[in-house]
């Protein structure tokens, strides 16, 4: 119940309703205040464990690609025109002192150096062994991966702010790179609540938390770190402390106690701390009341502070829509809107509210955006079920509306 009049301590501080900001507006607010807080130092860190970060510098060629030249087909290296003589046989990755002078051929494995000599590699379903010499046709040049044909040594491969991907790993393996420079917001975060728990059947009147478990992989996908996750209580105290004891986290993320009722401390704690308040709401269904600040006055961001809403989903769109932004620009990340696709075709009754941005639960097939239902604010049925959220604002004509993508 909230209790009118009262602010901080207490609980229930007020949030004025006309607060609120814009849906689009809230997201650009969120990088433009990760983009003049970061970027977040760079650390190194090797390849395997770079996965999802952001490439501190630009990726560049250590060695030439391919290192060396080698063949692209089984068969033969060939020196020359045909008929050529046999001289022996390459792996890949075994030493040979063969060299070719013209006419003759040495049998050779996709991937092995290619000896001194070679003109082109003869594949063996284009050769015949006749009379002990090889026969055959072909143009000069062909079957042969020559030395840094892709890439010169030292070319820019990759910008900085790069998402570090699988293909980016193997790609940086291949440049002769152990260890990558990235950059990774670290961010702690607090589940506020004391109805909740964590294993197990609830008894009536407690709840699973359903938020803490969606937030490693919603870090990531901002590519950031979760750095530490802790439970705390419904009183003040816990949230005055929980938001300035997160010494080493760029981010905190608070679930929960963001409305107004009574056990609702996130706004009465900031306004403690003497915090600034950037979105103090957001015009969207589900979650209204989610909250981006920082620590410090407004002319010098300290901890930069998210308020995610304790009903599941309206918690997971506000991490889409200011936690994910906020992380990417603090990786030093390039403006594009993340996760944000073109417009797909919206099937179904969908009509949009008359002053929110819907954020609609959807499955996207064959080019359309099918809304699976199941999507109200504490429910997370319908995000499990779907894709992506289909952006509905408020003067939406349809058909076609833009997707923000669910992480995978
Ligand atoms: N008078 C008003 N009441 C509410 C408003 C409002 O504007 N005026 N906004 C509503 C909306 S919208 C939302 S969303 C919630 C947000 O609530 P809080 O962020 O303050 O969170 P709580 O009050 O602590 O919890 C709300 C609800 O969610 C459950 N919950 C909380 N944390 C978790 C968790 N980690 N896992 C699962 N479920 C959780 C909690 O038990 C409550 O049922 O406020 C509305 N009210
Ligand atoms: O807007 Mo609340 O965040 O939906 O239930």
């Amino acid at each position: 119940m909230r209790v009118h009049g009262e602010t901080g301590r207490r609980g229930g501080t007020g949030r004025a309703a006309d607060a609120a900001m814009p849906w689009a507006a809230a997201r650009r607010a969120a990088r433009e205040l990760g983009a003049r807080s970061g970027p977040v130092p760079a650390v190194r860190e090797p390849l395997a464990a770079a996965l999802d970060a952001a490439l501190a510098d630009d990726l560049i060629a250590r060695i030439p690609l391919p290192p060396f030249d080698a063949s692209a087909m089984d068969g033969y290296a060939v020196c020359g025109p045909g008929p050529w003589a046999l001289r022996g046989q390459i792996l890949a990755g075994r030493p040979s002192d063969i060299d070719l002078r013209p006419g003759e051929a040495a049998e050779i494995a996709t991937g092995a150096r290619v000896p001194t000599g070679t003109t082109a590699v003869l594949p063996y379903e284009r050769s015949e062994v006749r009379d002990a010499s090889l026969h055959g046709a072909i143009e000069s040049g062909r079957h042969v991966r020559w030395r840094g044909e892709e890439l010169a040594e030292g070319s820019v491969v990759l910008p900085a702010g790069q998402t570090v991907t699988p293909a980016v790993l193997g790609l940086a393996a291949s440049l002769a790179h152990d260890d990558l420079a990235v950059r990774r917001p670290r961010v702690a975060a607090f589940v506020s609540g004391d109805e909740l728990v964590d294993d197990g059947v609830p008894a009536v009147g407690a709840v699973r938390d359903a938020i803490g478990p969606m937030l490693e992989g919603l870090v990531r996908w901002g590519g950031g770190t979760l750095a530490s996750r802790e439970r705390i209580g419904d009183g003040f105290a816990a949230m005055v402390s929980a938001l300035g004891g997160a010494a080493g986290a760029s981010v905190v993320v608070v679930c929960g106690a963001s409305s107004a009722g009574p056990a609702d401390h996130l706004r009465g704690a900031l306004a403690e701390l003497g915090a600034s308040v950037v979105v103090d709401g957001v015009r969207c269904r589900p979650g209204h009341p989610q909250l981006l600040g920082h620590l410090g006055p407004p002319s010098a961001p300290g901890t930069l502070v998210v308020g995610l809403p304790g009903n599941p989903n309206a918690a997971l769109v506000a991490a889409l829509t200011l936690l994910v932004p906020l992380l990417r620009a603090l990786a030093g990340r390039p403006p594009a809107d993340p996760g944000l696709a073109a417009g797909c075709l919206v099937e179904g009754d969908v009509r949009p509210h008359e002053r929110d941005t819907r954020l609609v639960a959807v499955r996207v097939e064959q080019g359309r955006a099918r809304p699976v239902g199941h999507d109200g604010p504490a429910v997370l049925r319908g995000a499990a079920l779907a894709d992506a959220f289909a952006v509905i604002p408020p003067d939406w004509r349809g058909p076609d509306a833009r997707l923000m993508w669910l992480p995978r």
